[in-house]
C-alpha cells in the first residue's frame, strides 16, 4: 500500500444537498414535497440512483483490491519458487490476519453476483474466444483448429535438448505453473465458457501429442516426475454442468501433470476420456499412451512446459481467473490461445521469462523500498522545497532537520493555504514542527501586512494541556525563529506569578503565545489587556486536541475560543482522535475543515518499533515488581532512561521515595510539586541518561524526552488514549522502545480496549523474597503522611473508574489491601464530607475522621 495517509475534507451537509427542507403535509399522508422541490417518486429515484452508484463504486474498489491481491499472490509464488532460500508462501506474504487464499476466497465470494463479468483486465483477451481461436473438440467443432506450424518436439529435443535441460530448472523454479496455480486456487469451472477452457486445454494436449511423436521420450529425458494428483472432469459442456477440475501438479516439477491419476478419481471424468469423446486426435493419442501413465504425464507435461515457456503473462491471467474458483464466469478469455499459434523457440522464450522475472524482481525491490519509506517517519520532501521562509529553513537545518516528517509533509500545504485542519499522527513523529511552521509563516505574513495597531497583536495562540509541554513547544518555536528578528514567543502557564506574567507580556515581544487553558483564561477574565491583543489573532492551535476537548478542559477552551476572532485559522493535532472528539471538533474548527490522518485506517496507533507487553499481578505486588523490572532493564540497557507512570501524584511520590530508598537513580514529577522543581527535573531528565523518572500523567502527553528506553505504566490508565500517549514517550523518531503495562487481575478488562494493539503477555517475574523483606523495611522508613495521602489518592482514582467505582465494597477491600501493602497498620480515615461525596460513607472498611 502506498502511504497510509488519509485525506478527508469534511463538507457541510448543505454542500451535498442544497435543498430547502419544505414539507407540505397532506391530510393523513406523508410529506408531499421533498427537499429540492422533488416529488416522492423523484426523491425515491434519486436515492435509488445514488445507492446504485455507491454500490458500483464499492464494487470497483473491491475489484481493484482483488486484482492487486491476485497479482501479489502470483508474485509471491514466482519468487518463492525463484529463490530457493525464500520462505514459503505463507511466510513471505504479510497479509494478516487472513491468508491470501482466504482473502481471495472471501473476495471471490463477494463477486458471486451479476456484474462480476467485467472483472478482467483489458489485456486478458477478448470476452468471448473468437470462433477461429477456439480449439474444436466434440460434435460442434469436429475439426481441430489450425495452430499454424505445430510445435515439433522432436526437433526441439534434438536442437535444444541441452538448452532445455539447462533451462528446465530455471523455468521450473522461476515460473508459475498453470496447473499448480490452478491447484492453489481450487480452480473449478461452472459455466459454458469454462467449458471452452477445457476444450482448449484438452486440445492443447491433443495437439502437442499429435505433433510430437517423441513427446514421452522428451519428457523422460527431461526427467519429469509424476505428479501426485491431477484431476480433470467435465460434464457435457453445458453451462452450469461443466466442471473442469484442473488438478494439481508435482511440487518438485510443477509442470508435470498426471493424467493417469486423474482416471483414478471416480467423481470426475479424466482428460483422456474427455478427449476420447471430443477429439479424434486426442483419442488416438491417449489410447496409444493408455498403458503408461507416465506417458500421459509426459504428453501433458510437454504442453504445460510449452505454455509456461511461451509466455508467463498468461499465467497471470489464468491465475486471476482460477482464483475465482467456481464463481468465475469468464474462463474463456483466460485461455492463452495465441501462445499456441506460435512456434516456440525455447531459448528465446526462456530468455523472455528471465527478463520478465528480473523486471518483477526490480519492481519488488522497489516495493520493499517503498515499504521501508512508509515505515520511516520521514518523507521524501525537504524543507527547502516546501515554500516556507528561507530563514526558517536555515534554522531547521541548523537543528538537523532537512527532510520533513510524513505528518509535516501531509499538513504543511493544507495549513499554509489557511485551511482549518484536524490532524492525527503517531507519537514522536514531529507534530510540533508541523504546526509551528505554518504558525511562523502566519506571523510573517501578518507582520508584513503593515497595519499598525495600537496594541501589538498576538497572531498565534497555541494551547496545550501541561506547563512542561508549553515550555517545550515555546523552546522549539524559538529555535525555529533563530534567524528571524522581531518575532517573540512567550508562555502563559500555571504555577507562576500572575503579575510577573503580565509584566513580561507587556515588556517583551509576543506574536506567538503558548499557554495552558486555565492560566490563559485567568488573564483573559482579569482584563489584563490580553483579550484586546488576542483580537488580532490569525491562528489558533490546539496541541493534544483530544485532551483539551476532554471534560477537564473543555469549558475553559470553549470560553477562550469565545474570546477569539471568528476570522481565524484553527488547527488541532493529536496522536489520538476518538470519534467524540471529531464530533465536537467544530467547537473550534470551521465546518469545512480538513481531516488528516497519517496513521491510516486499521493501522496500529502506536509506533511499530515499540515492544509492548502486559503483566498481570495483584496490586500489592506492583511496587516490588516495578523494582524488579527496573533492575532487569538496567542490566540489559546500560544507557537506560525509564519513565514510570503512576495513576496519581501521591502514589507517584510514594513510589519515588521507595525507589530512592532502594538506591535507584530516580526523579519525580507530578502536579503536587512546585513548578520550578518540575521544570528543573524535566530539563534534567531531557538531558540525562541512566535516570528513572517516576511521574503522573503530567508527563504523559507531548513531552519529548529523547531516547527513553522503557515506559512502565503502573495500574490502569484513565483510558486507551492515555495508554497510547504514555507509551509514546519511548520509541520516538523511529527509534526502538519498550512499554510494560502492569495491571491487577481485576483491571485486566482494560486490555479489551487495547486489543488492536500489539501487546504481548509479559512473563511473571520471579520475585526475590529477600528484596520483599528489604522493601518492607524501607517502606517503614517513609513518612506515614505520604502513605496516607497515597491511600486517599488511590481510593479517589479507582472510585472514579466506572468498572470498580460502582462496587464500593470491593473497592474499599482492594484499597485496604493496598494500604496494608504500603505498610499502613490501618486504613487512614476520610473526612465525612469526602466519604459522602465519594459514596463511601457507610461502606464497611471505611473509617471516618472524628
Ligand atoms: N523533520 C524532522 N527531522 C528530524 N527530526 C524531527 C523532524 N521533525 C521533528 N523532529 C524530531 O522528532 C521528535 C518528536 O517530535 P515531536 O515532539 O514534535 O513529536 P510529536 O508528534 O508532537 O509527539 P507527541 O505525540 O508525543 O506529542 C523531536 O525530537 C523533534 O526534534
Amino acid at each position: 500500500m502506498s502511504s497510509s495517509l488519509l485525506l478527508h475534507r469534511s463538507k457541510p451537509l448543505t454542500k451535498v444537498f442544497r435543498f430547502s427542507w419544505v414539507f407540505t403535509r397532506p391530510m393523513g399522508g406523508g410529506p408531499r414535497t421533498f427537499p429540492g422541490g422533488l416529488n416522492k417518486w423523484q426523491w425515491k429515484r434519486m436515492h435509488e440512483k445514488k445507492a446504485k452508484e455507491k454500490e458500483k463504486r464499492l464494487l470497483d474498489q473491491e475489484k481493484q483490491l482483488y486484482q492487486a491481491r491476485i497479482r501479489s499472490e502470483i508474485r509471491t509464488k514466482l519468487f518463492s519458487k525463484s529463490d530457493p532460500g525464500s520462505k514459503p508462501d505463507q511466510e513471505s506474504t504479510h497479509h494478516t490476519p487472513m491468508t491470501p487464499q482466504q482473502h481471495i476466497k472471501a473476495l471471490a465470494d463477494r463477486f458471486m453476483k451479476a456484474g462480476a463479468e467485467d472483472l478482467w483486465n483489458e489485456d486478458d483477451g477478448p470476452l468471448k474466444a473468437p470462433e477461429e481461436q477456439s480449439l474444436s473438440i466434440g460434435p460442434t467443432n469436429e475439426r481441430p483448429r489450425s495452430f499454424g506450424s505445430p510445435i515439433d518436439l522432436t526437433s526441439m529435443i534434438s536442437d535444444k535438448r541441452n538448452l532445455v535441460d539447462n533451462n528446465y530448472r530455471n523455468v521450473n523454479s522461476e515460473n508459475v505453473n498453470f496447473s499448480n496455480y490452478v491447484k492453489t486456487r481450487n480452480y473449478s469451472v461452472a459455466s459454458g465458457r469454462s467449458y471452452n477452457t477445457a476444450r482448449n486445454l484438452a486440445g492443447n494436449v491433443a495437439k502437442t501429442v499429435n505433433n510430437s511423436r517423441n513427446g514421452s521420450d522428451f519428457v523422460k529425458k527431461m526427467n519429469f516426475s509424476r505428479p501426485d494428483k491431477m484431476r480433470f472432469s467435465r460434464n457435457n459442456g453445458s453451462p452450469g454442468e461443466d466442471e473442469l477440475g484442473l488438478g494439481t501438479v508435482n511440487k518438485e516439477k510443477p509442470f508435470a501433470c498426471n493424467l493417469g491419476n486423474t482416471r483414478k478419481n471416480g467423481n470426475s471424468r479424466n482428460l483422456s476420456e474427455f478427449i476420447k469423446k471430443r477429439g479424434s486426435v486426442g483419442r488416438r493419442r491417449f489410447k496409444r499412451n493408455d498403458s503408461s501413465s507416465s506417458d500421459y504425464d509426459s504428453d501433458f507435461d510437454s504442453v504445460d512446459v510449452d505454455e509456461q515457456v511461451e509466455g508467463w503473462r498468461d499465467v497471470k491471467k489464468i491465475g486471476s481467473s482460477a482464483s475465482l474458483g467456481k464463481y468465475d464466469m469468464k474462463i474463456t478469455k483466460r485461455v492463452p490461445l495465441k501462445n499456441l499459434e506460435k512456434e516456440s523457440d525455447f531459448s528465446e522464450q526462456v530468455e523472455l521469462i528471465r527478463k520478465e522475472i528480473s523486471k518483477k524482481k526490480l519492481a519488488e525491490n522497489g516495493e520493499q523500498e517503498v515499504q521501508r519509506e512508509e515505515e520511516s517517519i520521514l518523507s521524501q520532501k525537504r524543507f527547502d522545497e516546501c515554500g516556507i521562509s528561507p530563514l526558517t529553513v536555515k534554522a531547521l537545518t541548523a537543528a538537523g532537520y532537512v527532510q520533513m516528517t510524513r505528518v509535516q509533509n501531509a499538513t504543511l500545504s493544507v495549513c499554509l493555504e489557511g485551511n482549518d485542519a484536524l490532524v492525527k499522527a503517531k507519537t514522536g513523529t514531529g507534530k510540533s514542527a508541523a504546526f509551528l511552521l505554518p504558525a511562523i509563516e502566519t506571523v510573517l505574513k501578518a507582520a508584513t501586512s503593515g497595519i499598525s495597531q495600537r496594541v501589538p497583536p498576538i497572531f498565534v495562540l497555541i494551547l496545550c494541556p501541561t506547563r512542561e509541554l508549553a515550555s517545550q513547544i515555546a523552546a522549539e518555536a524559538i529555535a525555529m525563529l533563530k534567524y528571524h528578528d522581531g518575532i517573540g514567543v512567550q508562555t502563559l502557564v500555571g504555577g507562576t506569578r500572575f503579575k510577573v506574567d503580565q509584566k513580561r507580556l507587556e515588556a517583551d515581544l509576543c506574536q506567538i503565545l503558548v499557554a495552558t487553558p486555565g492560566r490563559l483564561l485567568d488573564h483573559i477574565e482579569n482584563k489584563s489587556g490580553l483579550s484586546v491583543r488576542l483580537m488580532g489573532l490569525k491562528m489558533l492551535v490546539l496541541d493534544e486536541a483530544d485532551h483539551l476537548l476532554d471534560l477537564g478542559f473543555r469549558k475553559d477552551v470553549e470560553k477562550i475560543v469565545d474570546c477569539l476572532p471568528r476570522r481565524r485559522q484553527s488547527i488541532m493535532f493529536s496522536a489520538t482522535i476518538p470519534k467524540e472528539v471529531r464530533r465536537i471538533s467544530q467547537l473550534v474548527l470551521k465546518r469545512e475543515h480538513t481531516y488528516i490522518d497519517t496513521v491510516g485506517l486499521g493501522c496500529a496507533e502506536t509506533p511499530s518499533k515499540i515492544k509492548q507487553s502486559c503483566l498481570i499481578a495483584p496490586h500489592e505486588l506492583h511496587f516490588q515488581i516495578v523494582h524488579h523490572l527496573l533492575k532487569e532493564h538496567i542490566m540489559e540497557a546500560p544507557d537506560y532512561k525509564v519513565i514510570v507512570f503512576c495513576s496519581t501524584g501521591m502514589v507517584t511520590s510514594l513510589l519515588y521515595l521507595l525507589l530512592r530508598e532502594m538506591k535507584m537513580n530516580v526523579r519525580e514529577i507530578h502536579s503536587r510539586k512546585p513548578q520550578l522543581y518540575r521544570t528543573r527535573i524535566s530539563d534534567e531528565f531531557r538531558e540525562s541518561k541512566r535516570l528513572i523518572l517516576v511521574t503522573s500523567d503530567v508527563s504523559a502527553r507531548g513531552m519529548n524526552y529523547p531516547d527513553v528506553t522503557l515506559v512502565v505504566q503502573v495500574g490502569i490508565p484513565s483510558n486507551r488514549e492515555q495508554y497510547i500517549h504514555r507509551l509514546g514517550r519511548t520509541g520516538r523518531e523511529d527509534k526502538e522502545g519498550e512499554g510494560i503495562l502492569l495491571l491487577a487481575p481485576w483491571e485486566e478488562y482494560f486490555l479489551d480496549d487495547l486489543k488492536d494493539l500489539p501487546l504481548d503477555k509479559f512473563p511473571s517475574p520471579h520475585l526475590d523474597p529477600d528484596s520483599k523483606l528489604q522493601m518492607e523495611a524501607l517502606m517503614a522508613k517513609i513518612d506515614s503522611s505520604v502513605k496516607e495521602a497515597a491511600y486517599h489518592a488511590w481510593l479517589g482514582y479507582y472510585n472514579s473508574m466506572r468498572e470498580i467505582g460502582r462496587d464500593k465494597t470491593m473497592l474499599v477491600e482492594l484499597a485496604n489491601i493496598f494500604a496494608e501493602s504500603i505498610g499502613l497498620q490501618r486504613p487512614p480515615p476520610l473526612f465525612r464530607m469526602t466519604a459522602l461525596k465519594m459514596g463511601l460513607k457507610d461502606i464497611p472498611g471505611i473509617r471516618i475522621r472524628k
